[in-house]
C-alpha cells in the first residue's frame, strides 16, 4: 500500500467520525452563514508569481516540522509579507492540522484560504466552505476520473476554487479533461514522498496557457521560486521553509519581491 493509500485510509476513518457527529444539512446551514468566497482564480493571476504559504505542523516525510501554537497568527505574518494565498492543512493523522486551524485563519486573514487536504467526498467540500476556506485541494492520484470531475464541480457550484493536483502528465491530461481551471504539479510524488524539483519543467508544458500553473513543494528560497517561474508557474506553494524559518514574514517578502522582479515578467501570461 503507498503512503497516499495509508494517509487516506486514516482521513476516511476520521470523516466517518465527522459524518456520524455533524449532518450535511447542519454543515449547508454553517456554510449558508460563511462570507462569501473569494475568487480563488483571480488572486493567483496577474502580475509576478504569486505565492501561497502554507500552515503546516508535520509531514509524513519529515516528521514534525513546527509546533504552530498560534496558526492565525502565522497565517497573519504570511498576509503582512505578501503572500497571495493561505494554504491550510486539515488532515489531522499525519500533518497535524484541523478545521479549527482554517477557522482560525480565516477569522483573521482577508486574502483567499485554501483548505488543503485529502478530499474524496462533497461532504469535505462543504466542510471547507462551512469553515471559511475559498480554495480546496483535490489530487488527481486519490480519486478516479468520474469522482475528480463530479468533485470539481462540485466545488464551484459552491463557490470553491479547486486547485487540482497533479504529479505527471497522465495527470495533467485528466485534471484538463475534468474541467481544472488551476493546476498544482507537486514536486513531491504522494505515493514515494519523494522530491523531485524538475518535476514541474517536465509536466508544466502539457498544462494549456489559459490555465493557472501552481509549482508546489521544495521551495527553499527565492532561488528555487525563479526556476519555477522560468518554467512557466503562476504561482508557488511553500510550506517547511517557512515554518521552519525564523522570520516568516521577510521570508514571504523575499519570495514575493524575487516573484516580482521584471526579468521574469518576459513570456509569463
Ligand atoms: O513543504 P513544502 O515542500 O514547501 O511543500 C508544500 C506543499 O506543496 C506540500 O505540503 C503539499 C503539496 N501537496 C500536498 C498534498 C497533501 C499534503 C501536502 C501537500
Amino acid at each position: 500500500m503507498s503512503v497516499l493509500d495509508e494517509i487516506i485510509d486514516g482521513v476516511r476513518a476520521d470523516l466517518a467520525e465527522r459524518q456520524a457527529r455533524v449532518t450535511l444539512d447542519e454543515l449547508k446551514e454553517r456554510a449558508a452563514k460563511a462570507h462569501a468566497a473569494k475568487d480563488g482564480v483571480a488572486a493567483l493571476k496577474g502580475d509576478g508569481v504569486k505565492v501561497i504559504c502554507e500552515v503546516k505542523r508535520s509531514s509524513p516525510s519529515k516528521g514534525a516540522l513546527a509546533a504552530i501554537a498560534d496558526p492565525a497568527g502565522l497565517a497573519a505574518d504570511y498576509e503582512a509579507g505578501g503572500a497571495a494565498v493561505i494554504s491550510v492543512l486539515t488532515e489531522q493523522r499525519r500533518f497535524g492540522g484541523s478545521l479549527a486551524d482554517l477557522e482560525a485563519v480565516r477569522a483573521r486573514v482577508d486574502i483567499p484560504v485554501l483548505r488543503k487536504d485529502f478530499i474524496v467526498t462533497s461532504y469535505q467540500l462543504w466542510e471547507a466552505r462551512a469553515y471559511g476556506a475559498d480554495l480546496a485541494l483535490l489530487i488527481v492520484a486519490a480519486l478516479d476520473q468520474p469522482a475528480l470531475e463530479s468533485l470539481i464541480e462540485r466545488a464551484e457550484s459552491i463557490g470553491l476554487t479547486p486547485l487540482v493536483e497533479v504529479h505527471d502528465e497522465d495527470e495533467v491530461e485528466r485534471a484538463v479533461d475534468a474541467g481544472a481551471k488551476v493546476i498544482g504539479v507537486n514536486a513531491r510524488n504522494l505515493k514515494t514522498l519523494e522530491v523531485d524539483r524538475g518535476t514541474f519543467e517536465r509536466v508544466a508544458p502539457e498544462i494549456p496557457d489559459t490555465l493557472v500553473k501552481v509549482a508546489e513543494s521544495g521551495v527553499r528560497g527565492p532561488h528555487d521560486l525563479i526556476a519555477y517561474a522560468n518554467a512557466g508557474a503562476d504561482a508557488v506553494l511553500v510550506g517547511e521553509s517557512l515554518v521552519t524559518g525564523r522570520d516568516p514574514k521577510a521570508a514571504v517578502a523575499d519570495l514575493v519581491a524575487a516573484g516580482e522582479h521584471p526579468a521574469l515578467r518576459h513570456g509569463r501570461g
